[in-house]
């Protein structure tokens, strides 16, 4: 006898598939038109993949003979494909709290930088401390983010700055990729800063020559998956020749180029990263006319970032140009010591709020563009047959209810799906 389905969700008010053509990106209109079924069903198969979606009376026929092990019944629910968090900095210790106080007095991002604090604080800290300690933290963080609704993540290394703790924090990303469900996109990111007492010209040897070879003989062994390249390409940090050599000899490695460009300054990233083939550029609060046509040439995702902008009172980023030139944008949490936001859903509401995107322009932001930017369009980022069955359940009739209640993720997601499993029953933890 044939194993029975893993999962039927039936009878949502509404199914957001986002699109149904495995486009592998939404641009323009794509993003205003997400494809939505009223009244739909989802099936997900045992080896957690979807079988079929549609609506729910075509479902019930397909599948009456069907056996699954678990039926949730989500009428007057909507349901949406899992989240998508294109950008995050999850592995560190030592928080930043007390900065937030100095820069809500006025300091500027890089003033605290030059002072030796910011990502150079955080640094100290994560170098000190023991990888068990970095993992238990990274599992909590992670798992917060699942209960808002995040089922695939970014997660940077870059807070070592040298071999030994950059390998530290990718080995504790590639253990919770290993004992968690929420899937990861591993990116290494020792390019996040000049350490102290090295120029920039040291700092990139080291990389080149020290970091990059270690790293590819660990991933070729198979004991380490790393997916993307990542610099901060910024004044004071990494300048321009020295990020494009860093990313490329990523590339050369087989690593995904995805980066931070043109934040606080025009740095002409993005036309680098165009050149370069990035599939992704993060940040570009500052990016120009030139950079922005480059990227929608280049089919570059721009991973926007709204709690940065938001914290560090940055000019917003140019969403509205971007998306009227044709770019592929995506969001990101930018969850880091410096803006401590593990929730999609308010990414979604600062980015409409403060960067005028429309609400189905945001979801689509944070799930197919974002599934791209990290290179897994193919199986996340949308409800379609074959792809992943990861899902969130509404305790809403209108989806757009995730965005608009702002930071009332916590009610309003009931359930959230992984390859067909309920990792979050928002019912159950309320219980205990
Ligand atoms: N801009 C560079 N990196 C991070 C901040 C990291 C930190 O401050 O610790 C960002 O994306 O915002
Ligand atoms: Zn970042």
């Amino acid at each position: 006898m044939s194993r029975p389905y893993r999962l039927l969700v039936k009878n949502a008010k509404q199914l957001v598939l986002i699109c149904k053509n495995s486009e592998k990106y939404l641009t323009k209109d794509g993003m205003q038109n997400l494809c939505v079924i009223e009244n739909g069903s989802v099936v997900i198969g045992s080896d957690g993949l979807i079988k079929a979606v549609g609506p729910a009376e075509t479902i019930r026929a397909q599948y009456a003979e069907a056996l699954f092990d678990k039926v949730i019944d989500a009428a007057g629910m909507c349901v949406l494909p899992g989240l998508v968090d294109a950008h995050t900095h999850p592995v560190w210790a030592g928080d930043r709290v007390h900065e937030f106080a100095m820069k809500l007095a006025g300091a500027t991002y890089m003033d605290v930088h030059r002072a030796g604090g910011g990502i150079h604080f955080t640094v100290e800290h994560t170098r000190a401390a023991p990888a068990s300690d970095l993992l238990a933290t990274l599992r909590s963080r992670l798992m917060r983010m699942q209960r808002a609704g995040t089922t695939l993540v970014e997660c940077k290394s870059g807070y070592g700055l040298e071999l030994q703790t950059e390998l530290k924090m990718l080995e504790v990303i590639e253990e919770a990729r290993r004992s968690l469900p929420i899937n990861i996109s591993a990116t290494y990111c020792g390019a996040h800063a000049v350490p102290k007492g090295k120029t920039v010209a040291e700092a990139t040897e080291d990389i080149l020559r020290v970091q990059l070879p270690r790293l590819k003989e660990r991933m070729s062994a198979g004991t380490l998956r790393v997916d993307n390249i990542d610099v901060f390409c910024e004044q004071g940090v990494f300048d321009l020749s020295s990020s494009r050599s860093i990313l490329q000899a990523g590339k050369q490695m087989g690593l995904n180029i995805n980066f931070h460009g043109d934040e606080l300054h025009p740095m002409n990233s993005a036309q680098m990263g165009a050149e370069l083939g990035a599939l992704a550029i993060s940040h570009l609060e500052e990016v120009t006319d030139a950079g922005i046509a480059a990227m929608a040439k280049a089919k570059t995702a721009a991973v926007l970032l709204p709690t940065t902008a938001y914290i560090l009172r940055l000019p917003q980023p140019r969403a509205r140009d971007m998306l009227d030139a044709g770019v592929i944008v995506a969001l990101g949490s930018d969850f880091n010591p410096n803006a401590y936001c593990c929730s999609m859903p308010i990414v979604m509401h600062l980015a409409c709020v403060n960067m005028r995107m429309s609400m189905p322009e945001a979801l689509a932001a944070a799930t197919i563009n974002a599934a791209y930017a990290l290179g897994r369009s193919h199986t996340h980022g949308s409800l379609e047959v074959n792809k992943h069955g990861d899902l969130l359940l509404l305790n809403a009739t209108r989806w757009e209810h995730l965005i608009y209640q702002l930071g009332g993720h916590q009610e309003l997601i009931r359930y959230v799906i992984i390859k067909g499993d309920v990792v979050y029953d928002n019912n159950k933890i309320l219980d205990l």
